[in-house]
Order: C-alpha cells, then structure tokens, then sequence
C-alpha cells in the first residue's frame, strides 16, 4: 500500500502556544485512521492544514501527493471534509442541498443514494434549517461524500448523534472503507475508535504520545489481565498476565468460582493513562 497523507515535522505556531508541535504521520491508502486526543490537543489544527484550511508553521506534508498549501482544484475534488462546525442551515431542502453541492464534482455520487446512505430518505424534502441538530450533521456527511473522495476528512463526525444513528454511521463508514476510501477520522468516541480504526495516533499538546492499532497501543495486548471472583471468605481480584492458568488453578476440580470475571483493560483505560502520564 502506498502513502495517502504522510507529514513530517509539522508545526503550527500561535503568538501564545505551538497548536502542533512537530508531527510525523503516515497513513496508507485505504487506511481508516483515527486522531484522538483531549480537547486542545491540535487534532483540528493538524487536520485543517492537511485539508490545505490552514498554513502550517514549518516541515512538510504531503496528501494525495500533493502539497496541500498548494494543491488546486483537480485536487481538492479527490478530498471529502466534514468540519467540526454544522454546515449553516439553508433555505434549501436537504436533497436540493445534496444535489448543489454534487454538481463540483467530476464523478459525484447519486444524491439520492447518499442521501438514503446517511439515513435522511425521509428528509429528502425538508429544509436543512427545520432538521434536527443530529440529522444536521447527517447532512454534512452526505456532503463530505457526495463527490465520491479517495480521501475523506472526518472531524467529529458523530457528535449529537443517538445511539442508532452512530451505529448507521459507522455502517457507512464501514461500506467506503471497503470500496477503497482513506478516512482520516477524529473523535472523542473511544468505542467508535475500536469499530472503526485499523490504526490511530493519540496526540497531546501538539505531540503524538503513542500510535498504533485499537488492539495494541500502549501495549495494551501485554496489559495483565484482572481476574475476580468470590468464595466464603469474600471477594477477590488478582492480576496476572496469565488469567487462563489462574482460573484452572482456582477451579481445581471443576469447582464453580462464583463471580468470575477475567477483564483486560479497554481502550479508554489505555487512552486514559496515556493522557495522564503526560499532562
Ligand atoms: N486561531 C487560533 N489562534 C490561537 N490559538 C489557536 C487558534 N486555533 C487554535 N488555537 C489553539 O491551538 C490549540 C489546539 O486547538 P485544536 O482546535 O487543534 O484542538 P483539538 O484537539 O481539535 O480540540 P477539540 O477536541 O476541542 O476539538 C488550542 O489550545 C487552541 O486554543
């Protein structure tokens, strides 16, 4: 696989603070890649200058192979974005909206596909003003992939989404990701993370302080396991990095521990010892 967006020694400089403060990336082609980090960490900044949104200090990146802060039209027509901020709520009906906005595009998806793909059939004729704030942001979808991107930017994609709809979400993401999209996803949903990332980067004061896949940062697949259970003398946690021999051990022959549980630490407990150790 090739290099979809690769950067490095990136930095963005305010007169108060470095917003980024010297970045190495590289995702591949086909990658869905996550950027998570606590707010204020640089994830919107890092992405905004690789949408070619905002100017980067100093170092290189590259997306798409070409320089962002350069790159034209042709190449902008390759990227889907979906910001932070909700789209401004128009007069227009959302499939007037969808249809708009396919027109920029070369190769554009059917509107009415998207518009189904992100759950709004029924929507289909209402103005973008009279929705809801989460069917809003549905909104912003459908035009982030309307004009059929090879790279797609997503930043907080489902905040004020309920359950069902960031379920249907991550379906969508999913079926792209199969046809080949390279997502560049940023989110404070940790289990969102976990269903849809091959890899992600977690990024603190402008840094990234580990990288790696949902199953494995910070070492998470060597993190001991906690194994609990109760008997006549109470309850009991042990951690151990092998729960298996444990529990034969406690079982004996074939006695029922009661309360057993054996737990690994989640990717929010790995995230969140990440964040500490380096606040
Ligand atoms: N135009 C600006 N001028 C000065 N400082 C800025 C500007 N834009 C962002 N910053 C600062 O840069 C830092 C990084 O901001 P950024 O928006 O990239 O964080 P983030 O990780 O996306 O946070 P969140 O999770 O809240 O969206 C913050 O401390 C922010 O205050």
């Amino acid at each position: 696989m090739s290099t979809a967006v690769r950067v490095r020694g990136l930095r963005k400089e305010y007169p108060s603070q470095a917003a980024v403060a010297g970045i190495e990336l590289d995702i591949r082609h086909g990658e869905v890649f996550a950027l998570l980090g606590p707010n204020g960490a640089g994830k919107t900044t890092t992405v905004e200058i690789l949408e070619g949104h905002r100017r980067r200090t100093a170092g290189t990146a590259e997306v798409l192979g070409e320089d962002p802060g350069t790159a034209g039209h042709a190449w902008r027509a390759r990227i889907g974005i979906v910001l932070q901020t909700a789209t401004d709520a128009a007069e227009l009906t959302v499939l007037e909206t969808v249809r708009h906005f396919a027109k920029y595009y070369p190769d554009p998806r059917v509107p009415e596909e998207v518009i189904d793909q992100v759950g709004l059939t029924e929507k289909a004729g209402a103005r973008v003003k009279s929705l809801s704030g989460g069917q809003r942001r549905r909104v912003d979808v459908a035009l982030g992939i309307v004009g059929r991107p090879e790279l797609l930017f997503l930043d907080e994609p489902t905040t004020g989404f309920d359950p069902a709809a960031r379920r249907q979400f991550w379906t969508l993401i999913e079926g792209l990701a199969q046809e080949g999209t390279t997502i560049l996803l940023t989110t404070h949903y940790l289990e969102e993370v976990e269903a849809l990332a091959d890899r992600l980067a977690v990024l603190t004061g402008g840094k990234i302080v580990a990288e790696g896949t949902p199953a494995t940062l910070g070492g998470r697949e060597r993190a001991e396991a906690i194994v609990r259970w109760r008997d006549e003398r109470g309850s009991h946690e042990e951690r151990t990095p092998f729960p298996t021999k444990l529990v034969t051990q406690l079982s004996g022959a074939g006695r029922e521990l009661a309360g057993l549980t054996v737990t690994r630490p989640s990717l929010e407990d790995i995230y969140l010892n990440l964040i500490e150790e380096k606040s």
